[in-house]
C-alpha cells in the first residue's frame, strides 16, 4: 500500500519536474529569440552608414524589436547644419514624421542618465509628437560629453518603463546609438562637403549636373517643366584686377547669396565655373524662369556691394541666359538633354553679354 502511495507521489512530482523543465525550456527559447532579434537589431544599427539607413532602423526596426509603440530620434541642431546637410542631400524630413528637432528653449529634459516613468504631457509631448504613450524611456544620447539628441521610447502599457527599472540595457542602447548617428551625421557631412562649394558655400559643378541628370529624368517620366539659368557676373575680371582676388571672393559669395535668396527651397543653385553660376528651377516654364531671372539680375544690380578695405561699395551686375525645356524631349538621353539645355541657357547668356550685359535674355 505504501509503496503504491511513494510510487504515485514519485509520478506526480516527476510530470511537475516535466513540466517545469518545459517551461525552462520554452523560456530558454523565447530567450535566445529576444537574443538574436536584439543582435540583428544591433547588426543593422551599427552597419547604418546613411542616414535614412539609421531613421529607418530606429524609427521602424525598434518598435518591433522591443515591442514599442513608438520610438523618436530628436536631435540637437540649433544652427540647423544637420537640417541643411539633409536638404541638400534631398533627404525630405517629412519622410521621417519620427525624426525631431530640439527647440533651444524646450523642455528640461535629463541630460545624463536615462529617465523611466509615466508619460507627462508638459515634458514630454515634444518628443512625442504623433502618439501619446503611457509610459517612456528617455535616453540622452551624448558624444564627446555633448549632448547630441535624444532616443525616446514610448509603450501603450504604463508598467512598460517604471522609475525603478534597471537601467544598464538601455543605457548600453544609447551609447550605441549615439556612436552610430555621429558616424552617419559624419559620413552625410563627408557627402556634403564633396558637392560643396567652397568659396561660396552653394553646390558645385558635379552636384548641380548630377542634380540636373536626375530632374531632367523626373521631368521626363511625369512631362513636367524644367528650367535653367546660366547666370554670370559681368566684368568680373576687373573688380579682381582693382581690388584684389579677395575682394573678387567676397563678391563671389555675395552674389550668390542674393541669388539663393530668391529661390525655392525645391530650386539648386551651384557654381558652374568661376564667376558663373547654375540654378535649376523644378516646375517651371520660360515664362516663370525669366520672371525669377529678372529677380536675381534687380536683387544684384539695386544694392552695391560692401567689400572690406575698399572705400566705397562695389556696383555688380550679372547677365543672365534662361532656358526652359516644357517638358523634357522624351526621345533624348537625359544626359543629351541636359547638355542641350545648358547650351540654349548658354547661348542666350552670350546674347545678353553682346546686348549690353545687366540683362535676361531667354533660349529659343
Ligand atoms: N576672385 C576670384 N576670381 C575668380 C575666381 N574664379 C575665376 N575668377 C576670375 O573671374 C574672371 C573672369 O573673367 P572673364 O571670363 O574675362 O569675364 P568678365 O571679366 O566677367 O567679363 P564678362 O563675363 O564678359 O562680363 C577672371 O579674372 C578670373 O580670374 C575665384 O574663385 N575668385
Amino acid at each position: 500500500m505504501n509503496s503504491a502511495v511513494d510510487t504515485q507521489a514519485l509520478l506526480e512530482e516527476n510530470q511537475q519536474l516535466h513540466a517545469e523543465l518545459q517551461d525552462l525550456l520554452e523560456q530558454a527559447r523565447i530567450n535566445q529569440q529576444i537574443m538574436q532579434r536584439h543582435q540583428a537589431f544591433d547588426l543593422r544599427l551599427i552597419g547604418s552608414s546613411e542616414f535614412r539607413d539609421l531613421i529607418e532602423t530606429a524609427s521602424l526596426l525598434m518598435p518591433n524589436t522591443f515591442n514599442l509603440e513608438i520610438v523618436t530620434l530628436a536631435l540637437v541642431d540649433y544652427a540647423f547644419d544637420v537640417r541643411r546637410i539633409l536638404h541638400d542631400l534631398q533627404i525630405g524630413l517629412d519622410e521621417y514624421p519620427n525624426l525631431l528637432f530640439l527647440a533651444e528653449n524646450g523642455p528640461a529634459l535629463p541630460l545624463e542618465k536615462p529617465t523611466l516613468g509615466p508619460y507627462q504631457h508638459e515634458l514630454h509631448q515634444s518628443l512625442f509628437p504623433t502618439y501619446r504613450p503611457a509610459s517612456v524611456a528617455i535616453l540622452p544620447l551624448t558624444r564627446h560629453q555633448k549632448l547630441i539628441g535624444y532616443l525616446a521610447l514610448g509603450s501603450a502599457h504604463e508598467g512598460r518603463f517604471t522609475g525603478n527599472l534597471a537601467t544598464d540595457f538601455i543605457e548600453r542602447l544609447a551609447s550605441v546609438v549615439a556612436i552610430c548617428l555621429e558616424n552617419v551625421i559624419n559620413n552625410e557631412r563627408l557627402k556634403h562637403i564633396g558637392l560643396t562649394d567652397p568659396l561660396t558655400g552653394v553646390n558645385n559643378r558635379r552636384y548641380i549636373e548630377q542634380r540636373m541628370q536626375e530632374e531632367i529624368g523626373r521631368a521626363q517620366r511625369e512631362r513636367s517643366a524644367l528650367s535653367c539659368l546660366f547666370i554670370d557676373i559681368d566684368h568680373f575680371k576687373r573688380v579682381n584686377d582693382k581690388f584684389g582676388h579677395q575682394s573678387g571672393d567676397d563678391v563671389l559669395r555675395e552674389v550668390a547669396t542674393r541669388i539663393k535668396k530668391e529661390l525655392r527651397l525645391s530650386d539648386s543653385l551651384g557654381r558652374y565655373g568661376g564667376e558663373e553660376f547654375i540654378v535649376l528651377l523644378t516646375q517651371a516654364t520660360l515664362r516663370d524662369a525669366e520672371r525669377i531671372a529678372e529677380r536675381i539680375r534687380a536683387s544684384v544690380a539695386q544694392q552695391a556691394i560692401e567689400i572690406a578695405g575698399a572705400d566705397e561699395a562695389l556696383q555688380v551686375t550679372v547677365s543672365i541666359g534662361a532656358a526652359s525645356q516644357t517638358p523634357p524631349d522624351r526621345s533624348m538621353s537625359a544626359d543629351q538633354a541636359r547638355q542641350k539645355l545648358i547650351a540654349s541657357a548658354d547661348e542666350a547668356l552670350y546674347r545678353a553679354k553682346e546686348g549690353g550685359r545687366n540683362r535676361v535674355m531667354l533660349a529659343g
